[in-house]
């Protein structure tokens, strides 16, 4: 059974801007979904996650988390699924922590909340997520400000898998990041779909991002999907010409790196 499924999901304000979408993504699955700035991609992650912004609402199509009709949850149950069922990471990481608070303190009061873990367990709690994200126990007692970026970034993904999601969404996640360090970062996302069966949903502008990690895409402009399918059949035999578009764009800084050739 999908994990997450979206059908026909509508996003309106004063007026509709995301003209629909429909996915499933099954235990352990990556969706990508692609396209320019301004075209749903957030505002339909943010649907899925029960964070719409003020006035924005759901106003077509049904989303079923873990089983749930989310339309049906009332604001207590929603806080309960958000980071024990889904849970998403964000571009600019420094954003998302405490700057007055250790990293270690601040993965521990997650797991804290939403798992009643206690001292000496959640101890050990944070520092496994720290070693799950690649990152040494030094970093436990620091600050945000004394990290890179890319060290934010995981940090910030020790945060959201603390609570043991089945669903991560990764909006933009690694578009602030060198290339280098961005590939990293997607290394360690497909690591811990391998290791725990996470299932993902990666945001990005960048086909090469989804390219590297999705197994289904959706192609994304002015809101509406305009192309969805595997991942192989979008990048070499994609029917939409805005996907044509994308791939062109991206050939020139190394899409064919994630072009195995079948
Ligand atoms: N808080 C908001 N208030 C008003 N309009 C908004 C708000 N958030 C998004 N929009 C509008 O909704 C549309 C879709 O935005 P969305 O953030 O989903 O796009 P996106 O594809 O994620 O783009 P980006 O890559 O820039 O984040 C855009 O045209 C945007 O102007």
């Amino acid at each position: 059974m999908s994990i997450l499924s979206l059908r026909d999901v509508r996003v309106s304000l004063d007026r509709e801007i995301v003209h629909g979408v429909t996915f499933d993504l099954e235990p352990g699955g990556v969706v990508g979904i692609v396209g320019e700035s301004g075209s749903g991609k957030t505002l339909t992650c943010r649907a899925a996650l029960g964070i719409l912004p003020e006035g924005f609402t759901v106003s077509g199509g049904s989303i079923s988390l873990d089983g749930h009709d989310v339309a049906s949850l009332s604001s207590k149950q929603w806080t309960a699924l958000r980071g024990s069922t889904i849970s998403a990471v964000f571009q600019d990481p420094a954003s998302y922590l405490n700057p007055s608070l250790t990293i270690g303190s601040q993965i521990a009061e997650v797991a804290q909340v939403k798992l009643g873990l206690r001292r000496r367990a959640l101890k050990a709690r944070t520092l496994q997520l720290l070693d799950a994200v690649r990152l040494s126990s030094a970093v436990h007692g620091q600050y945000p400000h004394e990290l890179s970026g890319g060290m934010l970034q995981r940090a910030l993904i020790a945060t959201a898998i603390a609570a043991e999601p089945k669903i991560l969404i990764a909006d933009e996640a690694t578009t602030a990041l060198d290339v280098t360090v961005q590939a990293e970062i997607l290394d360690l996302l497909a690591e811990l779909r391998e290791s725990t069966g996470l299932a993902l949903v990666v945001v990005s502008h960048d086909l090469a991002v989804v390219a590297q990690v999705c197994d289904e895409v959706l192609v994304m402009r002015a809101g509406e999907v305009v192309e969805q399918g595997p991942v192989e059949k979008i990048l070499y035999r994609p029917d939409h010409e805005y996907t044509r578009l994308l791939i062109e764009e991206h050939e020139s800084y190394g899409l064919e790196r994630y072009l195995v050739t079948p």
